[in-house]
């Protein structure tokens, strides 16, 4: 299962988070360091098309996707060098597939700030420099282990080493590599350096209550905004102390609380949809009396492989795949007339599955 990691200094508010997203019961707690073993979640996935597919199905049961959440360990100024969880909380990071980095938006006397005072750039600063100098650090090892190879002229060596001296040059200068342009060939052989600062990440900025109405009064989540935008970073705005009400009520008490705060919707969707986005993952789904399902796969996949998330078995006797766009289901009604006019295609092998397709897997092992 794919998974996003929530990062932040100490005390911001991750575990509020985790624990509205999850509904996991993690210690949330107001002092520094309160989680130290990453707690992990579940989460699901909502959407819509489910709830349509549902309707038209009329299956027994309904099962959205999921994927997993991982609140991890406050990381204070020099974490890289040991101080605080060190290393071990950078090593929790580099476990995860994309980040979803806290940041503390909101003013509280009575929540202590590690660094004395609420500044969200200076914590964004802080955490970009600790993954920085953690990846410049291991960029070093890895291009003195290829020295070696490089005097023999081995063409990989060189190509490898090059590229990290690429990356390190661009951390030296405390930018971001994951700004850089890569082919996908280099993007290939970096995904085996595992760096911190190339996976993908958002900001998630955690304000107060009263923030939420009137976002554009909020200087600090102004200067987040400004500051990701030079990034090119997403930002999501929420409470997590809100999220985490809302997410103890029953459904129908949700809709109230979310009408009396003036809110749309829970901001939480907004994380989950944006970290699924993030993690390059995508849905197809399978349909039918028993069951409707929801299923996430990466983006690129072919069908076989689709076909191997719900079991080996439909991979390696992997035949065909009847498939069916959703929006094709839409425009004609029902799977019967949508067949009819020919739009339930055979693929093959070589398929590249897209997200909506609904598919069924015609095996043989
Ligand atoms: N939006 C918010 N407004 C006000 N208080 C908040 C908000 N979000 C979180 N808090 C409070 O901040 C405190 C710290 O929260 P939490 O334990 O979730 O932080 P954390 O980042 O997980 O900390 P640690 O790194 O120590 O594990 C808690 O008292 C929580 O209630
Ligand atoms: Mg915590």
């Amino acid at each position: 299962m794919l998974k996003a990691g929530i990062v932040g200094l100490p005390n911001v508010g991750k575990s509020t988070l985790f624990n509205a997203i999850t509904k996991a019961e993690a210690l949330a707690a107001n002092y520094p360091f309160a989680t130290i073993e990453p707690n992990v979640g579940i989460v699901f996935v909502q959407d819509k098309r489910l709830d349509v597919l549902a309707q038209k199905y009329k299956p027994k049961k309904v099962v959205p996707t999921a994927y997993e959440f991982i609140d991890i360990a406050g990381l204070v100024r020099g974490a890289s060098k040991g101080e605080g969880l060190g290393n071990q909380f950078l090593s929790h990071i580099r476990e995860v597939d994309a980040i979803c980095q806290v940041v503390r938006c909101f003013d509280d006397e009575n929540v202590t700030h590690v660094d004395g005072k609420v500044d969200p750039i200076r914590d964004i600063e802080t955490i970009k420099i600790e993954l920085n100098l953690a990846d410049i650090e291991s960029i070093e090892k890895r291009i003195q282990r290829l020295e070696k190879k490089v005097k023999t002229k081995s063409k990989e060596a060189i190509q490898e080493q090059e590229l990290l001296k690429h990356i390190k040059d661009t951390l030296d200068k405390n930018e971001s590599p994951r700004l850089l342009d890569f082919t996908e060939e280099e993007l290939k052989i970096i995904k085996n350096f595992n760096l911190l600062t190339m996976k993908p990440m958002i900001y998630i900025a955690n304000v107060a209550e009263e923030g939420l109405h009137e976002p554009e009064k909020n200087p600090h989540y102004q200067n987040v905004l400004s500051y990701a935008k030079q990034e090119k970073t997403e930002v999501v705005l929420i409470s997590a102390q809100v999220e985490m009400e809302i997410a103890s009520l029953q459904p129908e008490e949700q809709l109230t609380f979310l009408e009396a705060y003036g809110l749309e919707k829970s901001g939480l969707n907004e994380v989950i949809e944006k970290s699924y986005d993030l993690l390059g993952l995508k849905t197809y789904f399978t349909a039918g009396e028993p069951e409707v399902r929801a299923w996430t796969f990466k983006n690129g996949m072919k069908a076989p492989q689709c076909a191997g998330i719900i079991h080996s078995d439909f991979e390696r006797g992997f035949i065909k795949a009847e498939t069916l766009a959703y929006d094709d289901l839409i425009k004609y009604g029902t799977p019967q007339v949508a067949k009819e006019n020919g739009r339930v295609r055979l693929e093959g092998k070589d398929y590249v599955v897209k997200d909506g397709d609904i598919m069924l897997f015609r095996f043989n092992v």
